[in-house]
């Protein structure tokens, strides 16, 4: 161990670095600003070759200003010291940095976190070193060097005056406390994480780890560094993030601007189709009927069906003789006609037919009339078209969807596809389309019946002028040419990503699938999740057959995150006992940091769980100075939830309340999970969502239930490599006395564990 002396040395030693980069930082900047002026200056000249060189001038410097003026919390945050003979040119010490940058003499002076050269950083090892004597990470506040934390990699090769100091940096990373947004971990990156984020780009990457391992870290660090590698492929084609809903797209947007990375386009699962933004989740058997792929077979049936309102006929004056068509015969073309078509695509051959039709029946009568004539005619006759109107209208993905809403068209669709009790709840669930919007699973169907459906036909506008970006005539550089494809957004129906990466993979519907298969044509692949915290109770097979035809024959290569960065030893174990009890196999990461800090389980009759769960908020608002999260089993629990919490003092911007659904890829200091037992009891998978919801935390975890639910889970293995919870519960605030109080007491009681006698870690 370093003494203070020596730590105090070795950071002035990286001040010093650190202060000639920031020197470097200003000049570069300063030398960029009067290059772009220069560069408009070169206009004057006149010539087409000036304005050519103008571009290239501007352009330039204009993205290194852009780079240079990003925020730079922590520019320099780590150095290796290499053997002699790995060093190119004896350069040593190499700093590595969140961007490039080269001193006077073009020697480098940080290289970017995302090069080759600076893998080694994350990738050398005691057993395999790769050169590096000592890894040294470098913590800073603002411009000022705060800490070091060195690993001696390989100690026969340092020299003899080398120190040797830390103070736990990773540790302290990750016992910070959070923020309403999560924050990039460039500096901390584990290997095995690296080994992911570096995976080669084509095909499908996938990661896989259980809670708090660093996955979600893991996907925007990749998507950072493909930008890096390709980026013309991958901002040109675009990288597509999603997330499973609007909470954690929020909680995870500003890590990758924090990375330099601007132009991924970030979404979640109910937000992938064009003007569609929706929140609400599905309860467990709603979502896996909607998730299913028959709804493709019903769906299809739907969109070929006749609209409500549809005429019964049509009988019109026409040159002394009543045209009529049967409600029949007009079923009849609309069958022959639309079957396996995309209905708002052949309209136009449905009016033929009819026109057809007529003519095949009243053309003797109307001799010596053409059949031009009476297309003519008729096109122009104002009952007629009233009538083809209502027969075959242009119908959107909304209506169509909403005619399963109808209960006699609801068993038309499904009755040889569905149970009766799935269509039960179908119908249940498309009843509440009208006054809720579309759920997060009818996103997919939207998207299924627009493929079924086709677009309406558009009048071609004429193309825009040349250089006209956004509807602005563009006036000159090529800088500000890409300045507006960075603002550009791409269509909201853009199916051409160069690359996607879905979080929470293990909950994507097989009609998910679909979705993203349809925009990933083209796309190369990163998919992370954890199969234990799965929420899919319809279909495996269906699940795997939708995956592997979205993502088609491309290659697959894997990556097991095991350690869990989030939760406390203490809160781990509780949870890790909920899912051993019902998955007694499944591999489970193992958690790195203890505080000492047991769950507290407290069970109260129902009359006291508003002021229970209120107490239990207050006391953790006032014991860590992060965030707080209050999960709930559902949106009405998150209705309840807030009515009970309304007007907490510190809540403002630091307490959350979501549903067990919603918690999925969040995390807070400290969490209040509220009636665990209706959690485990809301769906076949009860205990996997309840397992969810209790690695949410990073320092505290307390759970309030109005009734016994500890006692259906199992006990631990006894090979388990987490720790076990204690025996005893303690306060939620640090050092409080233990909480005993009796079942009737209005304040709840600790709820005794089910297993005495269990292993203390
Ligand atoms: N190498 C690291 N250095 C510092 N912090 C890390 C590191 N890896 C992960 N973390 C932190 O651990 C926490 C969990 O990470 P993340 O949310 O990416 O995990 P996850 O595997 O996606 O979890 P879950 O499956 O539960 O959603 C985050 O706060 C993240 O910043």
């Amino acid at each position: 161990m370093a003494d203070e002396a020596s730590l105090r040395r070795e950071i002035a030693v990286e001040q010093q670095h650190v202060d000639r980069v920031y020197a470097r930082l200003a000049t570069l900047r300063a030398a960029t600003v009067q290059a772009e002026e220069a560069g408009y200056r070169q206009a004057d000249v006149g010539t087409v070759g000036a304005l050519v060189e103008r571009d290239a001038l501007v352009f330039h410097a204009a993205r290194r200003r852009r780079a240079f003026d990003s925020e730079h919390e922590g520019l320099v945050f780590g150095r290796l010291d290499l053997r002699p003979d790995r060093s190119r040119s004896g350069e040593s010490p190499r700093y590595i940095g969140r961007l490039g940058l080269r001193g006077e003499r073009a020697e480098p002076l940080v290289i970017d976190w995302r090069a080759p050269a600076a893998a080694a950083f994350y990738q050398a090892t005691a057993r395999d070193p790769q050169g590096v004597v000592r890894r040294r990470l470098i913590q800073s506040t603002g411009e000022k060097v705060t800490g070091v934390e060195d690993d001696l990699l390989d100690p026969a090769n340092a020299p003899a005056d080398m120190s040797v100091v830390g103070d736990g940096a990773l540790l302290a990373a990750l016992s910070r406390a959070r923020g309403a947004s999560m924050r990039d971990i460039v500096a901390t990156i584990q290997h095995e994480q690296d080994l992911a984020i570096r995976a080669p780009a084509s095909g499908v990457t996938l990661v896989e780890g259980g809670p708090g391992t660093g996955k979600t870290a893991v996907a925007l660090h990749r998507a950072a560094y493909l930008l890096y590698q390709d980026r013309g492929r991958f901002v040109g084609g675009g990288v597509l993030i999603v997330g499973p809903s609007p909470v954690f797209v929020d909680y995870i947007e500003s890590v990758l601007p924090a990375l330099g990375e601007d132009s991924a386009t970030l979404k979640a699962v109910g937000q992938l189709v064009a003007g569609v933004e929706a929140k609400r989740e599905e309860a467990t058997a709603a979502r896996a009927v909607k998730g299913s792929l028959r709804m493709c077979r019903v769906l299809r049936r739907a969109s070929e069906d006749a609209p409500p309102g549809v005429p019964a006929g049509l009988r019109i004056r026409y040159r002394g003789t009543w045209l009529t068509l049967t409600h029949r015969q007009g079923e009849n073309i609309r069958q022959r006609v639309g079957r396996g078509r995309r209905r708002n695509e052949v309209r136009r051959a449905a009016f033929q037919a009819v026109l057809g039709r007529l003519w095949l029946s009243h053309r003797r009568e109307l001799r010596p009339l053409t059949r031009a004539q009476f297309d003519d005619d008729l096109i122009d006759h104002d009952a007629f078209r009233q009538y083809l109107r209502s027969w075959w209208p242009i119908v959107t993905p909304r209506e169509v969807l909403g005619w399963l809403a109808d209960p006699a068209r609801l068993t038309r669709y499904c009755a040889d596809i569905l149970t009766p009790a799935e269509r039960t709840t179908l119908l249940a669930s498309m009843s509440q389309l009208g006054e809720l919007g579309p759920s997060v699973h009818d996103v997919a169907l939207l998207d299924e019946l627009e493929t079924y459906l086709g677009h309406r036909p558009t009048v071609k506008r004429p193309a825009p002028a040349p250089f006209t970006v956004l509807g602005k005539q563009e006036v000159v550089t090529t800088f500000e040419r890409e300045q507006a494809a960075r603002t550009w957004q791409r269509p909201d129906d853009y199916r051409e990503f160069a690359h996607i990466i879905v979080d929470e993979v293990q909950d994507i519907t097989p009609m998910q699938w679909r979705v993203l298969g349809r925009r990933g044509q083209l796309a190369s692949w990163t998919l992370v999740g954890d199969p234990v915290q799965s929420a899919w109770t319809g279909d495996p097979a269906e699940q795997v057959s939708a995956r592997t035809e979205a993502l088609g024959a491309k290659k697959v290569r894997r990556y097991v995150l095991r350690t869990n960065y989030r939760n406390s030893t203490e809160i781990f174990a509780a949870a890790a006992q909920v899912i051993r009890s019902v998955l007694p196999d499944a591999a489970l990461p193992t958690a790195v940091r203890s505080n000492g800090l047991t769950p507290v389980h407290l069970l109260v009759p129902a009359s006291a769980l508003p002021t229970t769960v209120r107490r239990s908020v207050a006391d953790l608002l006032a014991a860590v100075v992060g965030t707080v999260g209050v999960i709930t089993p559902d949106a009405h629990g998150c209705a309840e939830a807030h009515e009970w919490l309304s007007g907490l003092a510190g809540a403002e911007a630091r307490l959350t309340v979501v549903s067990a659904f919603e918690a999925k890829g969040m995390e807070y200091d400290a969490v209040v999970v509220v009636r665990p037992e209706d959690i485990i009891a809301g769906s076949p998978l009860g205990h996997r969502t309840l397992y969810v919801a209790l690695t949410r935390a990073t320092q505290r975890l307390g759970t309030v239930a109005t009734a016994s639910w500890r006692n259906v889970v199992g006990p631990p293995d006894p090979d388990d490599s987490v720790a076990l919870p204690r025996p005893a519960w303690s306060g939620l605030s640090a050092g409080a006395p233990p909480r005993h109080r009796s079942p009737g007491h209005p304040e709840g009681s600790a709820e005794r564990s089910g297993h005495p006698g269990r292993r203390a870690p």
